[in-house]
């Protein structure tokens, strides 16, 4: 379906221009003055609206302001003379997507910006049905993407849900793995039953043996009470096992003989129990490659190596950063009570152009960090991970184009330079202590009330 556009301009010549320009890719529709503007506005959805600054009777601003009480999420440009730019900015610093100044001299940018436009009016529109999705689907988890690589997988993911087979996920670190492997459980006839994951990098062999197998009261020293594992405790329902390229050569064999029989025996139990859980299983590493290198059994490999996810990188997907950046966007501005955005076209144009190594998971990062510190309104390229030295790294093509950024840097003022410290070590320090706040606060050495207070101060606890 056509993008549906409003030009509302007092001037024929701009309405036919930007008609003939915009007919072949966008259902356009024209207004002369304030009162046809009105009139079309309340009796269609449009997904721009391209307002002249000076009309009859009318101030475009304020029209704008008017049509944004009734739709929040409008995206529109204010098409401006020379003599009101600075009125236009401070429109802009509102919310407005952007304005353009009249007469256009460059009709290939004026297609850019309305293309940027476009694209974040999708990006809203789809947050708007995956929020009435998940309603709908209560439970699951939403996976953000509508290119084509993303809209394959989404596919994949349905079909594959539906069946009892092992599935194997594999993808860069950031990529989702986590996600889909959550989708699938929810989108399972096992969804009622339990899901449980657990990461086989980061437990010792003995640790992740307990965890996986169970076990016995007095099986080892320390087993002071019985403690039924994962397999047992997933019976009917779906195990995840995260880097399992990461398991022990011990391990890896005793995971496989429970995948072929589906018994297993607790720690310190002669008693072999049946067990009926789904294996899903993922790896930053190619699983293939680790069998080559004689990190992975190869009879492991061809048990758990049934159905294959591929999930693509970041770089991969056109158009789903944008997409990505107003879903987190809408995440963190609702947790953090906030309202930041939207993204002004050249932080569009950065969002779109960096790499991003790290995948998703940086990207959002990169978004709850400019919410978390932004006091609110338009987010601009300098709002944009000013910490991230990334930058330079995630855009090796545009090095000379984020200049200004690397400046901007240095001008950090002391106060959100240091402000921007204390959030990263306490993130950081949560995460070591594994979310344990008491353990966070005795690792840094603030005391732990004072550490609750920053804690809150950054958006890591509300108050309920
Ligand atoms: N398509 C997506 N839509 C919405 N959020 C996403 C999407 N993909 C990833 N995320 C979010 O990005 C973050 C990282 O994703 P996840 O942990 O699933 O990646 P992963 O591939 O398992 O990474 P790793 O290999 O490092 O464990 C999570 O917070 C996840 O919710």
């Amino acid at each position: 379906m056509l993008p549906r556009i409003l030009v509302v301009d007092d001037d024929r010549y701009t309405r036919t221009l930007l008609e003939r320009m915009l007919e072949t890719g966008a259902e356009v529709q024209v207004a002369a003055d304030g009162a046809q503007a009105r009139q079309l506005f309340a009796e269609g959805d449009f997904n721009l609206v391209l307002m002249d600054q000076r009309l009859p009777g009318a101030n475009g601003i304020e029209l704008l302001r008017e049509f944004r009480v009734r739709r929040p999420k409008m995206v529109a440009i204010l098409m401006t003379g020379y003599a009101d730019v600075r009125d236009a900015v401070a429109a802009v610093r509102e919310g407005l997507f952007d304005y353009l100044t009249k007469p256009f001299e460059d009709l290939e940018a004026l297609e850019a910006v309305i293309g940027k436009a476009l694209e974040l009016d999708a990006a809203y529109r789809e947050i708007g049905g995956l929020r009435a999705r998940l309603a709908a689907e209560a439970g699951a988890p939403a996976l953000v993407g509508k290119s084509p690589a993303m809209e394959r997988l989404i596919g994949q993911i349905r079909q594959v849900a539906g069946l009892d087979t092992t599935v194997l996920l594999e993808g860069e670190s950031g990529t989702g793995k986590d996600l889909v492997a959550k989708l699938i459980h929810a989108w399972s006839p096992r969804s009622a039953k339990p899901y449980l994951e657990v990461n086989c990098g980061a437990l010792a062999e003995t640790l992740l043996e307990s965890l996986l197998f169970g076990h016995e009261k007095g099986a080892f020293t320390g087993a002071t009470v019985t403690s039924p594992g994962y397999f047992e405790k997933t019976d009917g329902g779906n195990l995840f096992l995260d880097e399992i390229a990461d398991m022990s050569p011990k391990l890896q064999s005793s995971l496989l003989r429970v995948l072929q029989d589906h018994h297993f025996t607790r720690i310190g139990s002669t008693r072999s129990r049946a067990t009926d859980f789904r294996l899903i299983c993922a790896t930053n590493r190619p699983l293939a490659g680790e069998v080559t290198a004689g990190n992975f059994r190869e009879d492991l490999y061809y048990r758990v190596n049934v159905v294959v996810l591929r999930l693509p990188p970041l770089r991969e997907r056109e158009g789903d950063v944008i997409r990505l950046a107003a879903h987190f966007l809408d995440h963190f501005n609702a947790k953090f009570g906030k309202e930041c955005g939207p993204f002004t076209p050249a932080a569009v144009d950065t969002l779109m152009s960096c790499r991003w190594p790290g995948n998703v998971r940086q990207l959002q990062h990169c978004v709850e960090r400019v919410v978390a510190l932004h006091p609110g309104g338009p987010i601009d390229i300098v709002h944009l991970c000013p910490s991230c030295d990334a930058r330079n790294a995630c855009r090796p093509d545009k090095a000379v184009a984020v200049a200004p950024a690397a400046s901007h840097r240095a001008a950090v003022g002391y106060q959100e330079a240091r402000a921007e410290f204390e959030r990263e070590y306490m993130r950081r320090m949560i995460e070591a202590a594994g979310g344990n706040v008491s353990e966070a606060a005795r690792m840094s050495g603030i005391p732990r009330q004072n550490f609750y207070t920053r804690m809150k101060r950054w958006g890591f606890v509300t108050d309920q």
